[in-house]
């Protein structure tokens, strides 16, 4: 039994949906389908997401989303006619839409999480229409009732335990399911959703629920690239991977799939192959757990990601204050900010945090209280940091991994401003400026893959 995902670029247009009504027909043990929101069909296209975003922040500022609504519904209904499928079938589908705004929501939080998650919902009941047309016995599975529960975090949720028990009665039916991704129920039964992109982690959840053999991740290139392939042109393609070093890249920066959506795997022990919609002939790449893993290359790739900030804390004898790092992080947990990674030495801290949390009000009034109660000799904000995350099962117990990394970054002049190596055996990270990282990503690749 196997749980395939389709993300945006597989759903964009009707000529994506043929091909994935193909994928489907070809094997039958293609049990739950699992649907992402149409996304882009060219570079400049808005995936429909944001398009629910923008008709969500319009709703909220009682603005005109006439012009909004029309460009959602043309996304449905030019996939819709690519099929003829009947106006009074499409019906329903426009009616959720417009209803949108006219529901009752507890905050701001749920109106948005409920509108962006009508991408998937829209998408996945179209789905199940088109596949219907193809005499194909497929039903639309809504996460209520299939008894999809999360946290009650409406735009970053989490899975409830009970959701994998409640999952595993699905695997007996007969039809073919076509669930949404993104979103699940909580317990007062609003719709919340995952992080962005977070249809990956939907797929990983499915796939433990019902103990499937194989959790088939279709997007819409040949592989997962040991570096992202708008920085490397032609990458080499990975054919083999464990589920740690695709949690580690994803962190960093290989978007292709979500790094969240590793644990529900690794949990239930279910391979991944992700696989190109457009060649679905080709084999894509294989996760799979460490123990069935022969490493045939010291690294398995290099990723960077930019939504970093750093704090660098100076203060002379550091080491030898009791509390210290103790007064920090109440403060951090006063301001409700998570750190990301906190290497130290005798007299310096730096905390890397995901930016995306703060604004600039939150990051002074925490400096500021910083400031007051740790009384460091120097405290120094970067908000342009990146990481660079150099990953592979293979460097361990390699000698002079680091010095093929960091010679050809000082040839390069790309300035290291943090090194963590040893937290993870099968990674190093480093800290770079926002405008080093792409070079930094290349030069690397350079030295382990040409
Ligand atoms: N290392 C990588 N290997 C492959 N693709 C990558 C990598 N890093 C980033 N990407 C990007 O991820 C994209 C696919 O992810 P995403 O846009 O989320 O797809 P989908 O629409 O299928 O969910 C690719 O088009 C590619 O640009
Ligand atoms: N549609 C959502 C969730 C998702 O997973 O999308 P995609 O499969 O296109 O990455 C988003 O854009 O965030």
């Amino acid at each position: 039994m196997k749980v395939v995902k389709f993300g945006g670029s597989s759903l964009a247009d009707g000529e994506q949906f043929e091909k994935v009504v193909n994928i489907i027909k070809a094997d039958q043990t293609r049990k739950v389908i699992v649907a992402s929101a149409p996304g882009k069909r060219f570079a400049n296209d808005i995936k429909v997401t944001d398009l629910l975003i923008e008709f969500a922040h319009k709703t909220i500022n009682k603005e005109d989303c006439s012009s909004t609504v029309k460009t959602i519904w043309s996304r449905y209904h030019d996939i819709a006619a690519y099929f003829q499928i009947s106006e009074q079938l499409l019906q329903p589908l426009l009616q959720e839409l417009i209803a949108l705004p006219k529901a009752d929501y507890p905050n701001q939080d749920y109106l948005m999480a409920s509108f962006k998650a009508h991408g998937e919902k829209l998408n996945a009941q179209l789905l199940t229409l088109v596949l219907q047309n193809y005499h194909l016995p497929a039903y639309f599975l809504d996460p209520q009732e299939a008894g999809f529960m999360v946290t009650d975090n409406a735009n970053d949720t989490q899975v409830m335990p009970e959701t994998y028990k409640n999952l595993e009665k699905w695997s007996s039916r007969d039809n073919v399911l076509v669930v949404p991704g993104f979103y699940g129920i909580t317990k007062d039964g609003l719709i919340a959703t995952f992080s962005r992109g977070g249809s990956d982690i939907t797929g990983a959840i499915w796939a433990r629920g019902i103990k499937a053999d194989l959790y088939e991740n279709f997007t819409d290139v040949d592989a997962i690239y040991a570096a992202d392939p708008r920085i490397i042109t032609h990458p080499h393609a990975i054919k083999v991977m464990t589920y740690r070093e695709l949690r580690e890249l994803s962190y960093a920066g290989f978007s292709v799939f979500h790094d969240e959506a590793i644990i529900p795997a690794i949990e239930g022990q279910v391979p991944i192959n992700v696989k190109n919609t457009n060649h679905p002939d080709l084999p894509g790449t294989m996760i799979v757990p460490e123990h069935d893993f022969h490493p045939q290359s010291i690294i398995t790739g290099v990723a960077s990601s930019s939504h970093f900030a750093a704090l660098y804390l100076h203060k002379y004898l550091l080491n030898k204050e009791v509390g210290f790092t103790l007064k920090l992080l109440q403060i951090f947990y006063k301001f409700n900010i998570s750190y990301e990674h906190m290497p130290s030495g005798i007299d310096d801290l730096t905390v890397i945090f995901d930016k995306r949390q703060f604004n600039e009000q939150i990051r002074q009034q925490m400096c500021f209280e910083i400031q007051q109660a740790l009384q460091p000799d120097q405290l120094e904000w970067f908000d342009d940091y990146a990481i660079i995350m150099v990953v592979g099962e293979g460097m361990r117990n390699k000698i002079g991994v680091m010095k093929n990394i960091t010679m050809p970054l000082a040839q390069k002049h790309v300035a290291i401003h943090m090194i963590n190596q040893g937290a993870s055996r099968i990674s190093i990270m480093l800290g770079t400026k926002r405008a080093d990282a792409a070079a930094a990503v290349k030069e690397i690749y350079q030295q382990f893959f040409k």
